[in-house]
């Protein structure tokens, strides 16, 4: 299961939750949110990365955008050396599948925020636009990063054509709950392992792994 922990400012952060073990580090491009990094912030962010001793690799870099331009997203993906960009505005199938074709090296995932059970049926809409879907929670004042979490019962029916991260609310201390009822192909936590916007508690992310690590002693995928 891939796990991204997200709105990361710093580099020595950045790479001690790549040890960790996480697989995704997510970076904040939408100017009013207090953990907005630049291009030139996450690149200097991704060059303390360490590569991944089985994989000689580094973990994605997802660039997390709402409602920005083709031009801007394809600037910050070049400049700061990300893998991946996260649509989280009102962004559409067809501008989807634009940044899809324009970069297509790059893994576009699309963000759901999900205000009721009906929400879900936009879903469909992406599948053959996007590489992977990321289902988040609705707030009225805020576009991510709420700490709010979903109904997670309502969405044991979600079962998309394609690979989904499930974000929202989610903590070292909930984790096993929502992994008992859910089985998404990664999740994704941001305030759940942080002291303040953008500083992120170590400890924290290493307590998510425990009990990451219990789910598969006590066999709940
Ligand atoms: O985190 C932000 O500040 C943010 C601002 C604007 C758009 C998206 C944002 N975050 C997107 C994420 O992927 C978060 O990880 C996701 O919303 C989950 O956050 P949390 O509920 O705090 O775990």
């Amino acid at each position: 299961m891939r796990v991204k922990i997200c709105g990361i400012t710093k580099p020595d952060q950045g790479r001690a939750i790549a040890e960790l073990g996480a697989t995704s580090l997510g970076f904040i491009c939408v100017p009013v949110s207090p953990r907005y990094v630049s291009a030139d912030q996450i690149r200097q962010v991704v060059e303390q990365l360490p590569l991944n001793p089985q994989t000689g690799h580094l973990v994605d870099r997802i660039g997390v955008f709402a409602n920005a331009t083709l031009a801007e997203i394809s600037q910050v993906v070049a400049i700061a050396g990300l893998n991946a960009v996260q649509l989280h505005g009102a962004e559409t199938p067809e501008f989807c599948a634009q940044v899809r074709e324009t970069l297509p090296d790059t893994e576009v995932i699309k963000a759901l925020r999900i205000k009721t059970a009906a929400a879900l049926q936009e879903a469909a809409a992406y599948y053959s636009h996007v590489h992977t879907l990321l289902l988040d929670a609705y707030h009225p004042g805020m576009l991510g990063g709420t700490g709010v979490t979903l109904d997670w019962q309502s969405l044991q029916q979600f079962a998309p054509a394609c690979p989904w991260f499930l974000a929202g609310g989610l903590n070292p201390d909930n984790i096993i709950q929502a992994l008992a009822q859910l089985q998404p192909d990664g999740i994704d936590l941001s305030s759940g392992v942080e002291r303040s916007p953008g500083d992120k508690d170590l400890a924290q992310v290493a307590q998510l792994f425990h009990q990451l690590q219990q789910t598969q002693k006590i066999g709940v995928s």
